[in-house]
């Protein structure tokens, strides 16, 4: 019988690899070798480094996944010259990052940090993430520039710019992976020079990974009177980050960006997948069996009257669905007592997605508002036809 060993912090695993071998389960981040003993099929997350000596020369194991879209975990080449299959959960995460980041826009355009109405907004990285942040970008009319450099290599038909365009955005976010060789390697991608370009009114958020910035450097730029604003959810050598660039950060967070219960849910739903299909099983479980629905939301047209969405609109909409600042509050006092990362991460709150939430519409809404709350992800009440159209 196959055995299929996961790792203890991916929810519902068990539920899903139910019936399908002989499972078992690891503690997050403690894989021992005799945890390995018969395995053939090893599920992780991002906090379980996949290399030889963490396979310890198991010769059986014949296929590892992580139910997270990172993948630099991974040893690719070891895993290649093993002959060990490879997979990953690719955009499982997309929209509970790109959630996070309108998150922290909406609350620096709040504190005057940026002009969200006017500002555009340079993405690093056009994939799953990148390309979600667009479309709820797009949805609140607030204007984007995508930097490529692979995918524009590929013939990607999008308008992608160079990464010195980017940089002299209002916004610039990073959704790139972590890669430390090859001609578009991302390690240290902002080093001094792209951080000294930076002035006082552009804001700086990295939602990818911790190395795609040149640490040490950023935090001799944030110590700088006309340091950018400051947002982070990833750091170097996690979980013992430097705690010292908490206090240079307009917003922070312990890499929980990707953390919604969908995000997590799906990027289990997509292991399932690719086990049932390497078993040759029919994929009998989807994510719908494992989600609870969310009580609708009920929003008075009257405070919406106007065709399309203000920026402090979106905000009173947005913000009570995943405000940023409850888990940089939380994050700040709990590390101020000791380096709490890896337990707040384990440990982190139930958030769902705007994808969840349905409207319960009181009075009649504009339609083009109604477009813009379904593309930002909205669904609406069944029977709901109070729409007017201008
Ligand atoms: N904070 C979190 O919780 C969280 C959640 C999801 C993903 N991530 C991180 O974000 C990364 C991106 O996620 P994704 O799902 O969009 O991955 P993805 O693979 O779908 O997209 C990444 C994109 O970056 C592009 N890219 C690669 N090198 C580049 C470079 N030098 N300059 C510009 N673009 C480049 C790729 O061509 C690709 O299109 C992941 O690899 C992961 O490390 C973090
Ligand atoms: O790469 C990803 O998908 C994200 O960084 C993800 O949030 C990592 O989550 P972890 O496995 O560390 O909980």
């Amino acid at each position: 019988m196959t055995k299929i060993l996961y790792e203890d912090s991916i929810p519902k695993a068990q539920e899903y690899f139910d019936g399908l071998g002989d499972v078992a389960s690891f503690p997050s981040g403690n894989l021992a070798p005799h945890h390995l003993d018969n395995v053939s099929m090893l599920v992780v997350r991002s906090t379980t480094k996949i290399n030889q000596a963490t396979l310890a020369g198991n010769h059986r194991i014949a296929f590892v996944t992580t139910a997270t879209a990172g993948t630099n975990h991974f040893d690719k080449a070891f895993l290649a010259q093993a002959g060990i299959a490879w997979n990953s959960a690719a955009g499982c995460n997309a929209r509970s990052v790109a959630e996070w980041v309108i998150s922290a826009l909406l609350v620096a355009d709040e504190q005057n940090r940026i002009d969200l109405a006017n500002a555009t907004v340079g993405i690093v990285g056009a994939g799953n993430v990148g390309s979600m942040l667009a479309a709820l970008l797009t949805a609140m009319n607030i204007r984007y520039k995508l930097c490529d450099p692979p995918l524009q290599k590929q013939g990607d038909q999008r308008a992608l710019v160079a990464l010195d365009e980017i940089l002299t955005c209002d916004v610039i976010s990073l959704h790139v992976p972590f890669t430390a060789a090859g001609v578009d390697a991302t390690a240290n991608l902002l080093s001094s020079d792209e951080l000294n370009s930076l002035s006082q009114h552009q804001l700086l958020i990295n939602a990818c990974r911790g190395e795609v910035i040149d640490e040490p450097a950023l935090r001799q730029r944030m110590q700088q009177p006309d340091a950018p604003t400051l947002v982070l959810d990833v750091f170097d050598d996690e979980p013992d980050i430097d705690m010292s660039l908490l206090p240079l950060c307009f917003l922070a967070t312990p890499h929980i960006a990707g953390h919604s219960v969908e995000g997590k849910l799906r990027g289990t739903q997509l292991v399932y997948e690719q086990v049932c299909s390497l078993l040759g099983q029919p994929v009998q479980k989807q994510l719908e069996d494992f989600l609870s629905t969310v009580s609708p939301m009920t929003v008075d047209a009257e405070e919406l009257t106007s065709d399309t969405l203000s920026i402090a609109q979106w905000r009173a909409l947005l913000l009570p669905i995943y405000d940023i600042r409850e888990d940089d509050k939380h994050f700040r006092q709990s590390m101020a007592q000791s380096n709490q990362f890896a337990a707040l991460r384990k440990a982190y709150r139930v958030r769902r997605e705007i994808s969840s939430c349905t409207l319960s519409i009181r009075g009649k809404l504009h339609k083009n508002v109604q477009m813009q709350l379904k593309a930002i992800g909205f669904k609406f009440e069944s029977g709901c036809n109070n729409i007017h159209s201008g």
